[in-house]
């Protein structure tokens, strides 16, 4: 079974909408484990609108499953993470301005400098993973990163999945093929929802783990997290 991380960046949203401590996101960290979540995202950015960098430390001990920051290798991000020590570090090329994560990384331009910070976050002990789309010179690149793994960037998938899902799903196919064949495992996350998660997972071969967030939490408004939870992860059954 496709494991299942709940980034729980938009309970932070919500939080900090109001001030104050509601709703809890220490809590929600908890909660999504109860509730079967195979794991906890987090996704810091530069200007905290949602985690902030306190949020990642208090929920560092309550993790009981697997606790993957997501982020931008910044000077303060590669320190947070080397302090916190998550079981997996997941590096987004995201400018601090970015609504949300758009892209992946250019492997090749960036390649010395994903191999310097994956190298320190190897050393440390903690599971690298890389943000990357599927065109096949960046799935190439990342294997010369020495990632452990990649998160494939679904927007397009999702985006596609109305229109044509035979044409949405082909390019990711094709990507996780590869990638296993040079040795890399598979993440995947970025705009999957209770629409297209099934078939993604039926599809893609080798998959690990998705991350969810925004979709999950909005679900969660009318049914519930426990309920969302369990309704994610029936989607991941192989
Ligand atoms: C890498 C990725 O796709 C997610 O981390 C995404 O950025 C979710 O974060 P937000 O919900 O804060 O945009
Ligand atoms: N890595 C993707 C993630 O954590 C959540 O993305 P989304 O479901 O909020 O689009």
């Amino acid at each position: 079974m496709t494991k299942l991380s709940v980034n729980i960046n938009k309970v932070a949203t919500l939080r900090n909408s109001r001030g104050g401590n509601t709703p809890n996101v220490l809590q929600a960290a908890i909660d999504v484990q109860e509730f079967g979540g195979d794991g906890v995202t987090v996704h810091p950015r530069p200007d905290e609108r949602h985690i902030r960098y306190k949020d990642v430390y208090d929920i560092r001990p309550v993790i009981k499953t697997e606790f993957n920051i997501e982020g931008y290798p910044s000077k303060e991000f590669i320190d947070l993470v080397l302090a916190v020590r998550p079981h997996q570090v997941t590096l987004v090329p995201d400018p601090p301005e970015a609504l949300t994560s758009n892209a992946g990384w250019d492997t090749v331009t960036h390649m010395t400098f994903l191999q310097d910070v994956i190298g320190r976050f190897s050393d440390a002990g903690i599971r690298t993973s890389i943000f990357v789309d599927t065109d096949l010179k960046n799935i190439e690149g990342a294997v010369k990163t020495n990632t452990d793994r990649i998160e494939l960037y679904t927007e397009p998938y999702a985006t596609n999945f109305t229109k044509d899902r035979e044409a949405a799903i082909a390019p990711f196919v094709e990507a996780a093929e590869l990638a296993n064949k040079i040795g890399l495992k598979i993440n995947a996350g970025h705009d999957l929802n209770l629409d297209n998660l099934k078939y993604f997972n039926e599809r893609i071969p080798y998959l690990k783990e998705v991350s969810i967030g925004h979709a999950l939490i909005s679900d969660a408004l009318y049914i519930g997290l426990e309920k969302t939870i369990q309704l994610y992860k029936q989607q991941l059954i192989k």
